[in-house]
């Protein structure tokens, strides 16, 4: 396993597009400072105190149920989050068990191979595929002699990293310092059993002084960011409903994480969005106006990623962000077909998209990256999917026709009218042209006379036009 993961880390970033690359310098540039169990830091609010520094990394995983296939999945995947995270990742280690061992996450023998291997390749930190209690954590740290995170920590580190509008940056530190708390009490708790003594690497918690105040701060600052959260609700909601009052039909493009969904967008509307074979490249919805063959206006909007195991603290701050795609009128969701799991990760799509309550919504499933498909995978994807639309974002095939099935999809203009507008209601002609479908137009004395096709919304305003209506 070790071959398959090194020299990795130079690929991340290759096809980064022009519009991007500054994102990306940005985000190389923020690079692991200082470590998430660190003590010794004053304030436990400050950012400092939550980046996460991983160098040389080990992954240990134990596969309790499924083939040994997907447990090497799950393991891929966290070597993905890894280097996505910025680090690299020298070895992985897989244990067959029926359930993780409640002391130490691996059972015993296990851990003593940890150990070998993490001395031998100079590695400084495990990562653990999956969600360690606070107690795991520490014994685990305390066998191996190295910094111990799980999955969760990496994923919420990723995101701080990815983080940009003052919306999503305040939204992953919630999530960082509600996932923080509990561990806190969790040194506490060891220390306690120490009777307040120093217990060694891993042990060496905060005073039960220092820890109290650090909760407090905590508290505190969870407090503030949920006000600040709450002001920045209100923000989007206002714009949202503006553009609801124009009624103009939203389309959703949702799906797991490197699916290409941003490439997607890219390709349906030429916006340059940054498009990176990294986990979470995208963290902050972006919105862009598109139009159908007959000149309807739809908007399309790219949305974060989701994973397995997406940390719940991270779907209870990105509720708000996420609430976008409940709002849709469609659900484009995007499935890489060239990875070895579509269906587990489609899965994995629709119970957060549920989680949002973004279910009832109407789903077009497209099967992406058509050009790395076989044509036994084809079939297979043809059966799992018999209405999915088949594209590749990189060679444009299949982009006119998922063009079409989501024009297919919108809400249609259902009712057929012929209005006089008047010459100084140009704004309506555009609106009319915008949002509806123009059968006819014909220039009269008192006005442009038209014939379209329109939904309800726009046939209420229209009304005093009105010449007749099917
Ligand atoms: N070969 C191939 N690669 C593709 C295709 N579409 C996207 N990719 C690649 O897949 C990777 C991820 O693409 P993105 O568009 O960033 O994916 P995303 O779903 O927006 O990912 P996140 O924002 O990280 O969740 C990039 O390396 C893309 O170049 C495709 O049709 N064919
Ligand atoms: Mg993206």
């Amino acid at each position: 396993m070790r071959e398959q993961y090194e020299n990795t880390r130079e690929d991340l970033s290759s096809d980064a597009p022009s519009t991007g690359e500054l994102d990306l310098e940005a985000r190389q540039a923020l690079r692991r400072v200082s470590g998430i169990a660190s003590t010794e830091l004053e304030d436990v609010t400050d950012a400092e105190y939550r980046r996460l520094r991983l160098e040389r990394v080990v992954l240990v995983g134990v596969w309790t149920e499924g083939s040994i296939e997907e447990a090497e999945n799950s393991l891929d995947e966290l070597a993905q989050l890894a280097e996505t995270a910025g680090s690299e990742v020298v070895d992985g280690l897989i244990q067959r068990r029926s359930k993780p061992d409640a002391g130490t996450f691996i059972g015993s023998g296990k851990v003593k191979e940890l150990k070998d291997t993490v001395e031998a390749l100079g590695a400084d930190t495990v990562i653990a595929d999956g969600e360690l209690s606070p107690g795991q954590l520490i014994a685990l740290e305390k066998a191996v002699n190295v910094k111990v995170i799980d999955r969760t920590a990496l994923i919420l580190d990723i995101f701080a990293q990815h983080a940009k509008s003052a919306e999503g940056k305040a939204q992953v530190e919630l999530a960082q310092l509600q996932y923080l708390l509990p561990r806190l009490r969790g040194w506490g708790d060891a220390m306690s059993r120490q009777g307040g003594s120093n217990g060694g690497v891993g042990l060496r918690g905060p005073g039960e002084t220092k820890l109290e105040t650090d909760r407090r701060r905590i508290r505190a600052k969870v407090a503030k960011l949920r006000r600040e959260l709450a002001k920045l609700t209100v923000t989007r909601e206002t714009k949202r409903d503006s553009r609801t009052r124009n009624r103009v039909p939203g389309v959703a493009i949702a799906g797991y994480t490197n699916a290409g969904k941003s490439s997607l967008l890219n390709a349906l509307t030429g916006a340059g969005i940054l498009v990176q074979d990294a986990l979470f490249a995208t963290l902050d919805t972006s919105t862009r106006r598109s139009r159908t063959s007959e000149g309807r206006e739809y908007t399309v909007t790219d949305t974060v990623g989701f994973v397995r195991h997406l940390p719940h603290q991270l779907v209870e701050a990105f509720r708000s962000t996420l609430e976008e795609v409940a709002e849709s009128d469609l659900v484009v969701h995007v499935i890489d077909g060239s990875h070895p799991d579509p269906l587990g990760q489609a899965e994995a799509v629709r119970t957060v998209l549920a989680e949002v309550g973004a279910d009832e919504i109407p789903e077009l499933v497209v099967v992406n990256k058509l050009d790395l498909v076989d044509p036994d995978t084809m079939l297979q994807l043809r059966s799992d999917w018999p209405d999915a639309v088949f594209v590749s974002a990189h060679s444009g095939e299949g982009i006119d026709k998922l063009r079409d099935a989501i024009e297919d999809a919108l809400p249609q203009p259902n009712t057929t009218l012929t209005v006089c507008i008047p010459y100084v209601r140009g704004d309506l002609v555009s609106r009319l042209r915008s949002r509806g479908e123009v059968l006819t137009t014909e220039h009269r004395g008192d006005g442009t006379v038209i014939t379209a096709r329109v939904d309800d919304a726009l046939a209420g305003e229209l009304r005093a036009f009105v010449l007749e209506t099917d």
